[in-house]
């Protein structure tokens, strides 16, 4: 039996844990101490040769700065979203500690409540080292079926966008434009992120896949989805800390929205669907800025 560590047992976090431990032996640590089966150190955790780390993207640069401790670890990243302070994506922020043949990135859709009830699901393991993306997708339980590709940017701007389409299609909800406008925004939202990643160098065909539409869908249109709950709060007027209150959980599509802002800024481009979620999380009106992305 493989010996795998988690770090962050968050809701994402303790779903891959419980689903892992299905063929492997799992030990998990956090920021804040937890009475549950095989709550570790995160030294402990940091002696392991196989890491699953589900700290949200916002956090993670300054926690790999202040705790990470590169043993020659053979990573797993569970988290989706883009650095806002920054605009860099969790590769360019990872690089800096493990080396490309030792990490992998995970993505596809996986509401972490169904993994912990053992509902069937399809993922992808994402990784320049193809062994590396193999023996990751081998420790996965049999109801999750598992792809491995080499796109890590592909499924990293797939997996962090579509939780900013989510906030949108939430907002399309929450101001009762109905499904025909849904139906528009998440298509329109699909190609606006594959156009995004193509820029970057992502192979067209992961939009179109598990990491893209995949999550995109099941994101995009269901209030199982914070990204969604954000976009149905922003719709009847909330503010963005009101939102957060109540919501008691990470949502990333807020951060990255900031990202994709700072990014279009920077670099000249055109991201519709996304400048508009930033507008509303700044206070615009949410029907004139979901009317101005769907008329005429
Ligand atoms: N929930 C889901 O269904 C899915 C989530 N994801 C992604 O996984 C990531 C984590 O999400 P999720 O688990 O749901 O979020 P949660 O809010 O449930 O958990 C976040 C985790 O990160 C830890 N954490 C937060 N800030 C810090 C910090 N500054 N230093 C150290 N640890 C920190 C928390 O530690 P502690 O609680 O111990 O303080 C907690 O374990 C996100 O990127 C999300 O998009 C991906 C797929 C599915
Ligand atoms: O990424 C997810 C499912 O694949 C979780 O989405 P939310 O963070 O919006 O709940």
């Amino acid at each position: 039996m493989n010996k795998i560590g988690v770090i962050g047992a968050g809701k994402w976090g303790s779903a891959l844990a419980f689903a892992l431990s299905e063929k492997n032996e799992v030990y998990i640590t956090s920021r804040t101490p937890r009475d549950i089966k095989n709550f570790v150190s995160l030294e402990e955790i940091l002696e392991l040769k196989y890491i699953v780390i589900a700290i949200p993207a916002q956090e993670i640069s300054l926690w790999l700065k202040e705790h990470f401790v590169n043993k020659g670890q053979k990573i797993l990243v569970a988290a989706k979203g883009i650095e806002a302070s920054s605009g860099l994506f969790l590769n360019n922020i990872y690089k800096d500690y493990v080396k490309d043949k030792d990490i992998a990135y995970l993505s596809g859709p996986s509401f972490a409540t169904e993994v912990k009830k053992s509902l069937p699901t399809a993922l992808v393991i994402n990784s320049k080292n193809e062994e590396l993306s193999d023996k990751f997708a081998s420790f996965f339980p049999s109801f999750i079926k598992t792809y491995t590709s080499t796109d890590v940017i592909g499924a990293e701007i797939a997996g962090a966008y579509k939780n900013v389409i989510a906030i949108a299609a939430g907002v399309c909800e929450g101001l009762e434009l109905g499904k025909n406008a849904a139906a528009a925004l998440i298509s329109r939202g699909l190609v606006e992120m594959q156009r995004f990643g193509c820029a970057y160098g992502a192979k067209e065909e992961s939009f179109v896949g598990l990491s893209g539409a995949g999550d995109l869908f099941l994101t995009a249109s269901s209030t199982m989805s914070r990204n969604f709950r954000v976009g149905l709060g922003l719709a009847k007027g909330k503010t963005q800390t009101e939102i957060l209150q109540e919501l008691g959980e990470v949502a990333e599509g807020i951060g990255t929205a900031y990202a994709l802002q700072k990014i279009a800024k920077d670099r000249d481009l055109y991201l519709p669907i996304a400048r508009e979620v930033y507008e509303i999380l700044e206070g615009k009106d949410p029907l004139s800025s979901l009317k101005s992305f769907l008329s005429n």
